[in-house]
């Protein structure tokens, strides 16, 4: 992570996380690059203020799949954060509940589904929490999971489609970091049809728009996607009645060839033309990459790695406080630009 009010936050979580840990959290594909892209990118942008406007409108509440969130800051789904805290997924809930916005709960957290949005809802009886799936080449596995979705009160599902093969993570490969460590484990894949036991996650190459499909027909949860890089594929999305999608290169963790996810919004956003509303993740880290994100015509961002380092310094508090700096910067450069963001006013800065 680089600069920014969020820099101490991460610095502390390094000082405190088992450098293997640190290292799973930090790391990613290949030669890092579209990993190092993801911010970099932000950094050769610029916003140009409009000036005069007389208007200072109170942010809005961001309308999305299932969820009314307060601010346009999401947490995207990252796993095993009892890695990072004992509270694990818990405090990540409790957090995002407070901040009122949508957690994105993996389906490799540490903590099942049922007692993740229990804790987010002990919290804002309101609070909305979304289910990352990956879908899984065993339609009865899937559907278990989606059941335990549902049952926990999740208000979508976001099927992560850039995964047919697990990223090539150099540092866990160096670290020999495979697998949790005794004590921890995928909760959501305890128990599952078959499997006594804690079940693998699955990646796989056959999953197809037939699997999507497939999911739709199984539950009346709206369904969104995340790893859309290629306008086409974002077109086919909405046309299969996707109800979002989120543009992303997974962080870093999947093809390192991929552009930054902030490059890739503004064709994605042009295929979707307002049809479904459209997030994007990946470096952001400061408020003002939020207003960049939305003036290329996102309708909100997830945070990832800020989450886990907040996590990782200070639990639900420390959480809270990379929601709350993020959302203050947000609304202060938004202010600072007149109150509107538009695609206009994206400059570049070379
Ligand atoms: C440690 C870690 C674990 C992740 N686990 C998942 C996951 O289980 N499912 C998923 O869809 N994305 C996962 N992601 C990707 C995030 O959802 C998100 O796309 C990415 O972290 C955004 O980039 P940022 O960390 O720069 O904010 C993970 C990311 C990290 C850093
Ligand atoms: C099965 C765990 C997948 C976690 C993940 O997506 C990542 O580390 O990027």
């Amino acid at each position: 992570m680089t600069g920014g009010a969020l820099a101490e936050l991460h610095d502390r979580a390094r000082e405190l996380l088992d450098p293997v840990h640190y290292d799973y959290f930090a790391g990613g594909a290949g030669e890092e690059t579209a990993l190092a892209e993801n911010e970099r990118a932000f950094q050769r942008l610029a916003l140009l203020p409009r000036v005069l406007r007389g208007q200072s409108r109170p942010a809005t509440p961001v309308q999305l799949p299932g969820a009314r969130a307060s601010t346009p800051i999401l947490v995207a789904p990252t796993a095993f954060h009892r890695l990072a805290h004992p509270d694990g997924e818990l405090a990540t809930a409790r957090a995002a509940a407070a901040a009122g916005t949508v957690l994105v709960s993996g389906m490799a957290a540490t903590v099942a589904i049922g007692e993740v949005a229990g804790a987010a809802r002990e919290v804002d009886r309101n609070a909305a929490v979304w289910f990352q799936l990956y879908l899984q080449p065993d339609a009865k596995i899937t559907e278990c999971l989606v059941r335990r979705a549902e049952d926990a009160g999740c208000s979508a599902l976001v099927v992560t489609v850039d995964s047919p093969v697990f990223g090539r993570h150099g540092r866990d490969h160096r670290h020999g970091f495979h697998d949790l460590p005794p004590g921890f484990a995928a909760e959501n894949m305890r128990d599952l049809p078959g499997s006594p036991g804690v079940r693998d996650i699955e990646m796989c190459q056959e999953i197809s728009w037939r699997y999507v499909e497939a999911l739709r027909r199984m539950t009346g949860l709206p369904v969104l996607l995340k790893g859309i890089l290629h306008p086409e594929d974002a077109k086919i999305a909405v046309d299969g009645g996707m109800a979002g999608l989120v543009v992303s290169n997974h962080g870093g963790r999947q093809l390192d060839v991929a552009p930054a996810a902030i490059d890739a919004l503004p064709r994605v956003a042009e295929a979707v033309g307002g049809r479904i509303p459209v997030l994007v993740d990946g470096g952001i880290r400061r408020g003002s990459d939020v207003a960049i994100a939305l003036a290329l015509g996102a309708t909100a961002v997830g945070v990832g790695r800020p989450v886990l380092w907040g996590l990782a310094a200070a639990g639900e508090a420390g959480v809270r406080q990379v929601l709350e700096t993020l959302r203050d910067e947000y609304e202060h450069v938004r202010t600072l630009c007149g109150g509107v963001l538009a695609g206009d006013q994206v400059v570049s800065r070379c």
